[in-house]
C-alpha cells in the first residue's frame, strides 16, 4: 500500500484520483490546491501525483526533492523551461512526466511512431483533438506527446515542424509539417486522432477517453511503479513496458 499525495486535489482529476486510490487499495496521504503547503504533503507521502497547473510545477519538484520521494507530473501546458526543471529534478529523484497516463494512449504513441517511420515524409501528419469546454491549454498534452512520437520516428524536431492555429490565407501546407487542430466543447474527456494523409489514401489512428478514470488508474500505476526507483526521468512506456 502506497501513501499517495494529490496536487490539485479539488480539481476534476483530483476527485477522480481520490476515488481510484481507495479502489486500488492505496492510501491518500492528503491533497493540496492553490495556496496550500506542498512540502508538508510531500513529507507525509511515498509519492506525489500532480494534476494541477504549470505555475505550481517548480514548487512541486522542490517539495519532492526535499522529501526525497518520486513525483508523477500529469499537468499539461508546460513549457521548455518546465521541461528543463524536470530534467534537473530527475538528477535527484525519480520523475515521470506525461501528457497522458492512459494505457491506450501509451500504446497509441507506439503505433503512431511505427506508422510515421514506415510511411514516407510525403504522408502528411495532422493531429486533431477535442476536449471539454473548461480545458485551458491547447494543443493538449496528449496531442503534443503524439506529435513528439511522430517527429522522433522521422528524426525531426517537433517545434520547428509544427503548424497550428491555421486561420485566414495561410499558404499551402509546408512539406514535412506536423499539424495540430484543437476543438473545445461540452464534457468530452479526451478525443485524439492522428491522421496520416498520403496521395489518394489516409490512415487515422484514434483514441477516445470515455471518462477520467482511465487517467487516474494509469497515474496510480505509474506512481506505484516510481516508488523505490533510481533518480531519473521516466515515461508511461517505461511503466507499462510497451
Ligand atoms: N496527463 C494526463 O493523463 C492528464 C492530464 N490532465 C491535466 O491535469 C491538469 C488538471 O486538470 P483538471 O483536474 O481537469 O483541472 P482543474 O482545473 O479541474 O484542477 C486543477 C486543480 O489544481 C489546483 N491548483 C491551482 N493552483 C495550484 C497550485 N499552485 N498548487 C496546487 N494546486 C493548484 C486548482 O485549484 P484552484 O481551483 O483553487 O485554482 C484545481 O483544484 C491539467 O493540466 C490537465 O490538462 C488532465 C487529465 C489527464
Ligand atoms: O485537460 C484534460 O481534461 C486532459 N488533459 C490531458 C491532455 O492535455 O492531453 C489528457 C487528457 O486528454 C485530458
Amino acid at each position: 500500500m502506497a501513501r499517495i499525495g494529490i496536487i490539485g486535489s479539488e480539481g476534476r482529476m483530483g476527485h477522480v484520483l481520490l476515488e481510484a486510490i481507495a479502489a486500488a487499495g492505496h492510501e491518500c496521504a492528503g491533497g493540496v490546491d492553490r495556496g496550500d503547503d506542498v512540502a508538508n504533503l510531500a513529507d507525509a507521502s511515498d509519492v506525489l501525483v500532480d494534476f494541477s497547473v504549470p505555475g505550481a510545477l517548480k514548487d512541486n519538484l522542490h517539495a519532492a526533492i526535499g522529501a526525497g520521494i518520486p513525483i508523477l507530473i500529469g499537468t499539461t501546458g508546460i513549457s521548455g523551461e518546465h521541461h528543463l526543471a524536470i530534467d534537473n529534478a530527475a538528477r535527484a529523484i525519480a520523475v515521470l512526466q506525461t501528457g497522458n497516463t492512459s494505457l491506450g494512449v501509451t500504446l497509441l504513441s507506439h503505433l503512431v511512431a511505427e506508422a510515421a517511420a514506415r510511411l514516407g515524409t510525403d504522408w502528411d501528419i495532422e493531429i486533431v483533438e477535442m476536449h471539454h469546454r473548461n480545458k485551458v491549454d491547447a494543443p493538449s498534452g496528449t496531442a503534443i506527446l503524439l506529435g513528439e512520437a511522430a517527429a522522433a520516428a522521422r528524426g525531426i524536431d517537433l517545434a520547428s515542424h509544427t503548424e497550428s492555429g491555421r486561420d485566414g490565407h495561410t499558404g499551402a501546407r509546408k512539406p514535412g509539417a506536423i499539424g495540430f487542430a484543437a476543438l473545445r466543447g461540452g464534457t468530452v474527456a479526451g478525443e485524439h486522432s492522428v491522421i496520416l494523409a498520403g496521395d489518394q489514401e489516409r490512415i487515422t489512428l484514434s483514441h477516445s477517453a470515455e471518462n477520467r478514470a482511465i487517467f487516474a488508474n494509469g497515474a496510480i500505476r505509474g506512481a506505484d511503479w516510481l516508488i523505490g526507483r533510481d533518480a531519473g526521468r521516466y515515461t508511461m512506456q517505461d511503466v507499462l513496458g510497451i
